[in-house]
């Protein structure tokens, strides 16, 4: 399995920085206008941003920085008041309802806190959904979905229901459908936030494997210093706008450290929750 397939991607040289931009934000800005009492809050305020293609970013930042606003531009979900907001080179601000939701399906692949796992289906079943939508034929699927699952090593549960599985085995089969159809970007909110804490670390070892192996790009907001420091890069948001972006350089332990800093340097630090 290879994300990268694309023509406009190529993979990193080892050692060096990706150079292809999956993701490119520039002043973007988003602000909630109230009618009731006519009060607009700026959740971002002309944020710039740029993931590379094969880049395992965190995003960071106090409660109300603009964190969940950015993910639901990136989803496309919600439309920016301002700037541009450039995926796989595709401006998705100029996108129709029709193509936005198309270009959702195909190249974006969503792991959330809670899974998000239909229950009525197994988890084969669930898996399959995304290949299922964009009419693939059942014996590809089939294969796709086996392959997959054999990655995650959950192959053993493909006919049993999220609810006759533990939450780390439902958190992995919900990477398992957001990576089954090889999407540009996946976007991950908070998707240790309901793991214990092995199941956690483990989830965060498997984004590494599929970052490091498959060269999967995937954007992840966090709250936790320890899971962002699973990532090469935290991002930390403050008032709308990048406060600061950390490059891991050392080992995991020492860009823990680093991250811990750089959060001591915000203001209201115990904003972070
Ligand atoms: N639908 C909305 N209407 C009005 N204001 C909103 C709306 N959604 C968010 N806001 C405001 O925009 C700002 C950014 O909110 P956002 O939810 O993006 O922050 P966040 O960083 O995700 O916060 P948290 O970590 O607490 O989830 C906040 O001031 C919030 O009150």
């Amino acid at each position: 399995m290879q994300f990268m397939q694309n023509s406009q991607q190529v993979p990193p040289v080892a050692g060096s920085m990706p150079a292809i931009d999956i993701l490119s934000a520039h002043g973007l800005t988003k602000v909630y206008s109230n009618t009731r009492n006519k009060v607009a809050a700026t959740a971002l305020n002309g944020l710039d941003l740029h993931i590379h293609a094969g880049e395992f970013v965190s995003i960071m930042g106090p409660s109300g920085s603009g964190k969940s606003t950015l993910l639901n531009l990136l989803a496309g979900l919600d439309r920016p008041s301002a700037g541009s907001l450039f995926l796989q080179g595709q401006d998705i601000t100029q996108m129709t309802a029709d193509r936005l939701a198309l270009f959702r399906r195909r190249q974006l692949g969503f792991v959330f806190q809670d899974f998000n796992l239909l229950d009525t289906l197994t988890l084969g079943e669930n898996i399959a959904l995304p290949l299922s939508l964009d009419g693939m034929k059942g014996n590809t699927i089939t294969q796709r979905v086996e392959e997959v699952m054999r990655l995650l090593g959950i192959e053993a549960y493909i006919k049993r229901y999220p609810y006759e599985v533990s939450g780390g085995q439902q958190q992995r089969a919900a990477v398992a459908r957001a990576i089954v159809h090889r999407p540009a970007l996946i976007l991950a909110d908070e998707p240790t936030g309901n793991l214990d804490s092995a199941s956690a670390r483990a989830l965060l070892a498997l984004f590494q494997r599929l970052n490091r192996d498959l060269q999967a790009t995937i954007l992840m907001v966090t709250h936790d210093p320890l899971a962002a420091s699973y990532s090469q890069r935290v991002v930390c948001i403050k008032d709308g706008v990048v406060f600061q972006s950390l490059q891991r350089t050392g080992d995991q332990q020492r860009f823990f450290q680093h991250i811990l800093n750089l959060l001591a340097q915000l203001e209201g630090n115990n904003g972070l929750e």
